[in-house]
């Protein structure tokens, strides 16, 4: 088995696919650290909503700014698609990003751009898909369960146009790494897709390639 120091794996998709899901229970089976990088937007998208300029935002960001639960609302999840399409705020975000993949036994970080942008060279790309109405579902059943008020409908709106502007932004768009294998949880039980990619890192990592 090749060693795990600087080994990385990039999980991309589009909103409530489940990559988020699998991050965890892989970074969990492998004992690797995990970054939901969307965190980083939500957090940035949150102050804006406060009165702060982006940008500012995005470069006075501190690892305690992603602690909150309350990062978790539609509200939130709009704001931070909004600012995740300015150049200048991905720029600021790139650096802890990167450190983050690199730190010694292992790393998964999940996001948009991961293996395109943040981690071309990650050992393992996965890009995480499901029907859009399936992941509105599940995303309003997760609101739901939190005791966030909202419809069905609100959730598929939300889905849709965060879709549309992360997949149509000029920068560092959502799209599926060349070299990415996809995972469609449309049919899949959380722990089918977890073994899933759990056996596609182990793999890779038996391979070392
Ligand atoms: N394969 C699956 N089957 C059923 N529900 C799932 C599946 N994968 C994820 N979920 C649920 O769907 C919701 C969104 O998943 P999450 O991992 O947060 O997505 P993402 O990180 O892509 O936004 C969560 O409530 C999660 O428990
Ligand atoms: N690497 C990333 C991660 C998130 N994002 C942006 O941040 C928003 C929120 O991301 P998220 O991963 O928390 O959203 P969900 O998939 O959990 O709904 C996305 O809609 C993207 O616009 C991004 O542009 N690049």
């Amino acid at each position: 088995m090749s060693t795990t120091r600087g080994f990385t794996v990039a999980i991309d998709g589009p909103a409530a696919s489940g990559k988020g899901t699998i991050s965890k229970a892989v970074a969990e089976h492998f004992g690797f650290a995990h970054l939901d990088t969307g965190l980083l937007y939500r957090a940035v998208g949150a102050k804006v909503l406060l009165g702060i300029e982006p940008v500012a935002a995005a470069r006075a960001l501190v690892p305690e700014d992603l602690d909150s639960d309350a990062l978790r609302t539609p509200e939130i999840a709009q704001e931070a698609s909004k600012v995740a399409a300015l150049p200048e705020v991905r720029a600021a975000l790139v650096d802890f990003q990167r450190s983050f993949a690199a730190r010694a036994g292992g790393a998964v970080l999940d996001g948009r751009d991961i293996g395109t942008v943040i981690c071309p060279a990650a050992q393992v790309k996965l890009f995480v898909i499901a029907d859009a109405v399936v992941r509105a579902r599940r995303r309003f059943a997760e609101l739901t369960e939190k005791g966030i008020q909202t419809t069905f409908e609100d959730v598929l709106a939300d889905v849709h146009a965060r879709d549309e502007r992360d997949m149509g932004r000029v920068d560092a768009p959502l799209r599926a790494a060349d070299d990415a294998v996809e995972i469609d949880t449309t049919e899949m039980k959380i722990a089918d897709a977890v073994a899933a990619a759990v056996a596609l890192i182990e793999a890779k990592r038996d391979t070392g390639t």
